[in-house]
């Protein structure tokens, strides 16, 4: 399988879990990295990680990260622990040739923290990545025989076998098993905190133009384009609460007979699942203002693809278009 350049400059948030916190490599982990790695039986646990490991691998291996990044190839990550910020293994993310949108998941921890739970901590959060900030639909894992905490890891997580395939280390071929996991198999197996319910409409003018909100500085998501709506409240019914959320965040009216159900969006973030109805709305009193300081735009249907908006609503948008 080889890896292709498909989008130029990857982005690498940091990523936090319970434990653990996912940030680039940096020049300050050298030393620990080298001494992690120069380990036997990581070498023939990983392809990419030869033996005897030497301070001159470490740092290809920083520089090569940051430019299969800038290539738009690969997004690799340190596993440090939140609290002291200390580097204890490494997850790559490549990204594959072919109509899939998939990803290569690589990993490995130092052994001091074998056997606590920490791989699976970090893999979970770096495919939510992948399939949401990378909008990548599967990803694939080979692991070499012998490595049964990994598979352990990747069960946990939802992969499948798909095959076993021959993988070059260190210029030795070695079969390796493929595992593989959909997005939409591995989102809905994740444990959700708790479920959000949101409302949202799509106000569509005259024209046939949808309105959409962009989220301000300092929300989740901000910079985001979304549709108008917000939060159910207890014993509030979904059409009361964006009645109220249309006039607050817009300044308009609306009566509920005048919200049309169209379809809803369920979708997994990090820290919730978002339960969200959306609503068509092409009757309200008053001109839409941004009142909590969020730009608007009146949108054409066949360029709401110029928008970037969660990610929980490019379904909805698919649908909008098809029906607008
Ligand atoms: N209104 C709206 N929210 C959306 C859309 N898509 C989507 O993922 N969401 C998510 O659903 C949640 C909406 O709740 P909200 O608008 O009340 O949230 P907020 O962050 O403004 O919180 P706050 O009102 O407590 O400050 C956010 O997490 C938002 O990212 C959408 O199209 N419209």
């Amino acid at each position: 399988m080889a890896a292709i350049g498909a989008d130029p400059l990857l982005p690498q948030p940091i990523l936090d879990t319970a434990r653990l916190r996912l940030r680039p490599l940096r020049p300050g982990d050298l030393a620990v990295i080298t001494k992690l790695a120069n380990d036997p039986d990581i070498s023939d646990r990983t392809a990419a990680i030869p033996h005897p490991y030497k301070p001159y691998h470490a740092e290809y291996w920083l520089t090569n990260s940051r430019a299969e990044r800038e290539r738009g190839e690969a997004v690799t990550y340190a596993i440090a622990l939140k609290d002291s910020d200390e580097f204890i293994g490494g997850v790559s993310l490549t990204l594959m040739s072919g109509a899939e949108r998939s990803i290569l998941l690589g990993y490995w921890l130092g052994r001091d923290y074998w056997r606590l739970g920490y791989a699976t901590e970090a893999v979970r959060r770096a495919l939510h990545f992948i399939f949401t900030d990378l909008d990548r639909v599967s990803a694939y894992a080979l692991v070499l025989p012998g490595n049964e905490a990994s598979l352990g890891v990747l069960d946990k997580l939802g992969f499948e076998p798909c095959g076993i395939e021959n993988l070059p280390a260190e210029e030795r071929c070695r079969p390796a098993f493929g595992r593989r996991v959909a997005r939409a198999d591995f989102l809905a197996a994740q444990p959700v905190k708790r479920t959000l319910f949101v409302v949202a409409a799509a106000l569509i003018d005259g024209d046939g133009r949808v309105l959409l909100a962009q989220r301000p500085e300092g929300k989740a998501l901000a910079g985001l384009w979304e549709f108008p709506g917000g939060k159910v409240s207890e014993g509030e019914t979904p059409e009361a609460a964006l009645v109220r959320e249309l006039k607050e965040e817009l300044g308009i009216s609306v009566r509920p007979s005048c919200l049309a159900p169209f379809a809803f969006a369920s979708h997994t973030y990090p820290d919730f699942h978002l339960l969200m109805p959306l609503y068509l709305c092409r009757v309200w009193e008053g001109e839409p203002h941004g009142h909590e300081g969020q730009a608007l735009a009146w949108v054409r249907p066949t360029r709401l693809h110029d928008f970037a908006m969660p990610p929980a609503d490019v379904p909805l948008v698919a649908q909008l278009r098809a029906m607008l």
